[in-house]
Parts: C-alpha cells; structure tokens; sequence
C-alpha cells in the first residue's frame, strides 16, 4: 500500500521511514527512526529527486509505481551518492531503460565504484549552475561539496522556488504522516534531534555549510525538501538561523552543560554540587549528563547548544576515563570550536585527568580553558569555598 504525500499540485513525497534501524551508520542511535525523503516531479517529463535506503525499497517502488500511475521515470536527480540515499540507483536504470541519470562528474565515479552499471548514454552531466527543464520546471544545480560528502550537489526549482537541500536541513526522526514542518511543533518535538543530526553527521563541515548557506541566500527560497525529516513549507528562517548559527560554531544559548565521567560516583557528586551553584547564580537551561549512560553523540550536540561546558572526570590508570576521552576525540573530529571549557578532575593517588584533558583541548580551535578543580577521592565541606569560586569564575565568564 502507499504512502505519499503531495508537496505541490505536481510533485509528491515518495519517501520512507524505518522505525526499526538502532543505530544511523551503525553508528548514532535513532530511538524515533529516520526518514529517506525522494520527491518525484511529475511534469511533461517525470524527475525523481534521490531514492532511499536498501532497506525500504519495497515500499519505495510502491510509492513510485503509484504515483506514475504507468508514466516512467525521465530523469533521477542523483543529489548525493551516500548509500542510504542512491541504493536504488540500479534497480530504477533497469526498470527504467530510457532514464537519464542527472550528476555532476564526481557522482557518476562513485555510481561505477557501488553499482556494477552500464552507465555509457544514460548519464546527464551536470555542473554548478546547469539547468534541466522537465516541461514547466527548470531545475537548477547548486553544488556543495562536503555537505557531507564530496559529490553533493543541491537543486533549486525555479518554478516552484523549492530547494532539493540534499542532508542539508536534514534530521533523525521517522515521519508520522506529518511531514511538513507547519503540521508539527519542530521546536518541541524535533530541534533536539535536528541538532544532534547537524553536529554529528554535517557539524565537521562548518565551512562548508556556511559556503551553501550564502549561495541559498542568493535564491528566492519558498520550501526546503531535504532528504530526512520534515519538508520546510513555512518559518524558513527559524531553521536556516540555526543552521547559520551551528555551522558557525556560534552556540545557541548562553547556559552550561556539565559532563562527567565517575566511576563510583564522587565526580559525579561533585558535578551536582556545582550545578545547584550555577542555578543559585541564575544560570537557565543547565544540563548534566554522564558520559558513560549518555551517547556521545547527545553530548556532542549539547555542546552545540551551550556556551559553556564543564568536563568533570576521574583519573582512570594514569589516564583519562574512557567516555570521556572518547568525547574529547569527538570533538575533535567534528571541529567543536568556540566553547569556554571549566574542568573539574578526581583522583586517588595521583590525579592526572585534568591536565591530560587542558592538553587535549589545546588541540581543539578556539576552545577557551577556564578554570581547573582537582578533588582528591571526594569533594568534602571543607572545599566549599573552592566550588563556590569554580562555579563564580563560571558565571563570570558568561
Ligand atoms: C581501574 C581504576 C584505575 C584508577 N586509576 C587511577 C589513577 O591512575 N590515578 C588516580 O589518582 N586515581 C585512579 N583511580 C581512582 C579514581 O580516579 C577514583 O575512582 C576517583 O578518585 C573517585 O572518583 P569517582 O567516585 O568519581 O570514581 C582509579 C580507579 C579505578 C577503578
């Protein structure tokens, strides 16, 4: 059975959720699923922007087979070759033997590398600022490499002023239906996820991002159709605003996020002193996590959100407690910038995490390294004036 939804009078979303998929790139943790958006253009010639992921293709020939209604497939927009988005590539160029596949010279390579396809007179070649007509629209192609892969390019529809954004303005989260972005409360329901998408999957790419966001400012944009989450038909701004903001590095509140890495449990008290402190001083929208039960990538995108950062942890043989080194590679690795860093570190014998971490974040952009609390096993009345200055020197720095 089908299940599409019509975007305008002549294009329909024909993607899919999977709401049974653990772990995004068997990697990030997708409780709520994730949706692979393609969009078909049913014009004087049929375009199909992206296919979807293996594994909804049957749903997904459902879909189409609908909404052709016996019509073919004149032209697949071939966005970004990433396999949660292109494996059915193959399968449609047979289906469809007369189909033009439309991608930029980069994109055709990686189509020979996954697909053992003849590709000779079916490919369309485009380049930045191409068009293709397909009757009443006039698709314009917009690359952006490195948002996320090198080959992405987007497409701008010039008649219904609609940019096919590729993962751009993408997030985790299956679509109950409710696919436009006005048919749900996105704040409440989705901006959480919608963060934790954008720092862990594009939030390397800062640069880049910022480099498409100037060429979409050039466009006269009315809707946004990404390839995950909602369809953006309204308050566009809201969304290209954080995207602006994140892909600045800029945070989006002026709060503390407080992570710790405690193995019996005194770091972690410690940590909760403090916040008591920082909300005593007025500070809103406090968060604090345990590394070891919070997914790194949660923590990555509360970095995001916050100005403010305390790392807490124990000393773990000499060395830096696990889940929280493996954040601090994280960080690194997606480019976390622009964030003041307090550190509280603890150990028995000989606490060492501390300046093990000041080194490790030295190695970060523009990451500002605030003050340092060393606790010895526990954090005891005696230090109370010790906390209260960390926590001071915090706000003060806000
Ligand atoms: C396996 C293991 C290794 C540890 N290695 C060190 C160490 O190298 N240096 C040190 O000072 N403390 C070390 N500790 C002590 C921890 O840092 C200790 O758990 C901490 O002082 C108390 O904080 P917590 O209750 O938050 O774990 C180690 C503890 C464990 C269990």
């Amino acid at each position: 059975m089908q299940g599409t939804r019509k975007v305008t009078d002549d294009i329909v979303w024909v993607g899919c959720n999977d709401r049974r998929l653990a772990l995004f790139e068997n990697l990030f943790p997708i409780p709520r699923g994730v949706s692979y958006n393609s969009y078909l253009i049913m014009d004087e010639k049929v375009a199909l922007m992206d296919t979807v992921d293996a594994s909804v293709t049957g749903q997904f020939m459902e879909n189409l087979e609908y909404v052709l209604a016996g019509r073919g497939i004149d032209y697949l927009v071939v966005q970004h070759m990433e396999p949660d988005h292109c494996a059915n590539i193959e399968e449609l160029m047979k289906r469809y033997p007369d189909m033009q596949v439309v991608a930029n010279t980069k994109t055709v390579q990686m189509i020979h590398q996954f697909f053992d396809v003849e590709s000779d007179g079916r490919v369309t070649l485009v380049k930045e600022g191409d068009t293709l007509s397909t009757g009443e629209h006039t698709l314009r192609f917009v690359m952006a490499p490195m948002v996320h892969w090198p080959e992405v390019m987007v497409t701008y529809d010039e008649k219904d002023k609609i940019l096919f954004s590729a993962d751009a303005f993408g997030t985790f989260g299956a679509l109950d239906g409710n696919i436009f972005n006005d048919e749900i409360d996105f704040e409440k329901d989705w901006l959480s996820e919608a963060r934790r998408y954008y720092s862990n999957i594009v939030g390397k790419y800062g640069v880049q991002v910022q480099s498409l966001l100037k060429k979409a400012a050039a466009l006269d944009v009315a809707m946004i159709c990404p390839l995950h989450g909602p369809v953006w038909r309204s308050s566009l701004g809201f969304f290209i605003d954080k995207y602006d903001k994140w892909s600045r590095y800029e945070p989006e509140e002026d709060s503390v996020v407080l992570i710790y890495g405690s193995i019996y449990g005194h770091t972690e008290a410690a940590v909760n002193s403090l916040a008591c402190r920082l909300a005593d001083a007025g500070v809103k929208g406090i968060k604090v996590y345990d590394a070891s039960s919070t997914h790194v990538s949660d923590l990555i995108a509360e970095i995001f959100r916050c100005s403010h950062v305390v790392l807490a942890c124990a000393t773990y043989n000499g060395g830096i407690y696990p889940p929280i080194e493996n954040l601090l590679s994280d960080m690194k690795a997606l480019s976390v910038q622009k964030r003041t860093v307090a550190l509280m570190d603890n150990g028995t014998w000989a606490p060492a995490a501390g300046r093990m971490i000041v080194k490790r974040l030295e190695e970060m952009k523009d990451i500002t390294v605030l003050e340092q609390l060393s606790i010895k096993s526990v954090l005891r009345e005696d230090r109370a004036e010790d906390l209260e200055t960390f926590a001071r020197k915090i706000v003060e720095a806000m």
